[in-house]
């Protein structure tokens, strides 16, 4: 982390800060009335001493006690309003940056999402926002306040006596100078103790959600011993952060040191000051060093705090690459026409290797059209590129003759249906997984939907039926993609996708699913990405894709008779008893 991203990320705190404008100045103010207050009473101190006490004015002595004690309880006051306000300041504060930061992600690709693991990026949004909070708490309730009490305290000392001002803060240079050293050094520690973090996040979340894979495997000793070591790293990156950061608590006291020494060869040799002036100004010294102490204690604090702000800021930086142009349109009503017209595409991270190379077809409204072709050549990518999940490096992709591009991505996602793998279902009920998405979707829907997939007599044999917590219920893979072509009905697309959507299940349920599925494509225009050739002979047309392009095109017969790459893929899964 650079010395200009700290102050980059003070700003930036700064700014949302100044949103609170009303309440910051409110605080400045008692602020500035509690700085008054604590460099009086010394002066206070030095007049009873010098003035009072020698020619025994005990009535005057006891009325400026009084004074001294009144004042005391002001400050006191003033402080617990101070903390009061800024504490909800602060809360407010992050609060936003939460909602934005929450938002920002709704915003980001799936090529973000593929290049940042979900644990990594949960440790933002949690720990690092909650660094952030402390940040704004340590900026707003010790560190804007205590640099504004030493600047009041340093004009206080030099209007009373110049020359033992001068001498008191002779060592102040040594501790500016050892705490800009350590703190341009520890923020990048902290920087790397924090990405540490966020690793072990990552290995973390990873290994939950792979649990069956790492249990079938047997690798339970193996996970461990990573685990372990990722920890001992974190480990000792914080020793290294937090040794280094208590040098300065070292230098500080060495300088209260030198600041007495100083004091009193001023006053005795040079000023030959009252004693009065004395114990002012060695009081004024423990006033000034004891805050700085307490900034010292706090810098390895701010600096890790301050490392886990940038990593909050680097998100909201973060830009999608998918973006929707200022002059974007709203998709109207499809029939569901595609074309991709001289299309070329590379991943944003790995630009040199095209993995789809001058691809153009056309497809008409109500098409059913099936990709095939070996792993890796690029059949999913073709899908991603319809969705818009990534635009072409060359080329145009046209849905009802519209550019995509020119489009805003929500109208067009809204009338595509993606199938995945993974049908990914909320914890909510199985209601509003059906109808995610929709609004105002009646009850009557939703049966008819469930069915016409196949679904409907497996949920109303639950207790609450659509109402059941899918939280509750330990569905099969088969169930969840019945649930999830369900939901794909209800949304009626007029382009469906299917990407793999029968694999992970057995022969039972994938005709269940086949059927709802078969459902679900009738009347639309469907894209296929399947493994086994069986499951897509009946499509009207095959891409056969290898090498980044289609190299083999027609119905399942024509494919046949060309005796090409399309027969031996066919040919080869079933003589390897795959189908
Ligand atoms: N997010 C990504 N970043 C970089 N390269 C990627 C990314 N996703 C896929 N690729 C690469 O692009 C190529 C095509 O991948 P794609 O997933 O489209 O193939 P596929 O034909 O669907 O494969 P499969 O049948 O195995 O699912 C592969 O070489 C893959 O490694």
């Amino acid at each position: 982390m650079k010395e200009s991203n700290q102050r980059r990320v003070l700003i930036r705190i700064l700014k949302y800060l100044s949103c609170y404008r009303k309440s910051v100045i409110i605080v400045i103010s008692i602020m500035t009335i509690s700085s008054i207050i604590s460099v009086v009473l010394p002066f206070l101190a030095k007049d009873v001493i010098d003035n009072k006490i020698p020619l025994g004015k005990i009535n005057a002595v006891l009325s400026v006690i009084l004074i001294y004690i009144i004042l005391a309880l002001i400050l006191s006051l003033l402080s617990i309003i101070r903390v009061r306000i800024m504490s909800r300041v602060s809360n407010k504060v992050v609060l936003k940056i939460r909602d934005e930061v929450f938002k920002h992600l709704q915003t980001l690709d799936l090529h973000y999402y593929n290049s940042h693991p979900t644990g990594n990026i949960l440790s933002r949004i949690i720990g690092d926002i909650s660094s952030l909070k402390q940040l704004v708490t340590q900026l707003v309730s010790t560190l804007i306040p205590q640099t504004m009490f030493l600047i009041s305290l340093i004009i206080a000392m030099v209007v009373l006596n110049p020359v033992l001002a001068f001498g008191s803060l002779l060592s102040l240079p040594i501790v500016l100078i050892g705490t800009f050293i350590i703190m341009r050094v520890n923020f990048k520690r902290w920087y790397d103790y924090r990405k540490k973090q966020s690793e072990l996040a990552g290995f973390s979340h990873e290994a939950f959600a792979g649990i069956k894979v790492i249990q079938s495997l047997a690798c339970e000793e193996a996970e461990k011993k990573s685990f372990e070591k990722i920890n001992d790293d974190i480990l000792s990156s914080w020793i290294r952060c937090v040794r280094f950061g208590d040098t300065l608590g070292i230098i500080i006291d060495l300088s209260i040191g030198i600041g007495f020494l100083f004091l009193y060869l001023f006053a005795i040799y040079i000023d030959h000051s009252t004693v009065g002036e004395l114990i002012a100004f060695s009081t004024y010294i423990m006033l000034f060093w004891q805050p700085i102490k307490a900034l010292a204690q706090m810098f390895n604090q701010i600096s890790n705090n301050l490392s886990g702000a940038s990593r909050v800021f680097e998100i909201l930086d973060e830009k999608s690459y998918i973006l929707d142009s200022p002059q974007a349109i709203e998709l109207p009503k499809i029939k569901g026409e595609v074309e991709f017209k001289n299309v070329s595409f590379s991943y944003p991270d790995d630009k040199e290797s095209l993995i789809i190379e001058d691809i153009n077809f056309t497809v008409k409204a109500g098409e059913r059209i099936a990709l095939v072709g070996p792993t890796g050549a690029g059949k999913t990518t073709i899908i991603n590129l319809l969705s818009r999940f990534y635009d072409p490096i060359k080329g145009l992709i046209l849905v009802d003759g519209y550019n995509i591009k020119e489009l805003s991505t929500a109208s067009l996602r809204k009338q595509l249906g993606i199938m995945t793998q993974d049908s990914f279902l909320f914890s909510g009920t199985i209601k509003e997984n059906i109808t995610y998405g929709c609004e105002n979707v009646s009850d009557e829907a939703i049966v008819n939907a469930c069915k016409a997939i196949g679904c409907h007599n497996f949920i109303s044999k639950l207790q609450s039926g659509y109402d059941t917590l899918i939280s509750s219920l330990t569905l099969s893979m088969g169930q969840k993609q019945l649930l999830a072509l369900a939901r794909t009905l209800i949304k009626d697309p007029r382009i469906l996708i299917l990407d793999e959507a029968t694999s992970n299940i057995d022969t039972q349920t994938e005709l269940l699913v086949q059927r709802g599925s078969s459902k679900l494509m009738s009347g639309r225009t469907c894209f296929i990405v399947a493994h086994r050739l069986s499951t897509i002979k009946n499509s009207d047309r095959i891409f056969v894709l290898d090498d980044n392009k289609i190299i083999e095109e027609g119905s399942h017969e024509e494919l046949i008779k060309l005796n090409g790459f399309y027969t031996m893929l066919y040919n080869s899964q079933f003589e390897g008893g795959i189908n």
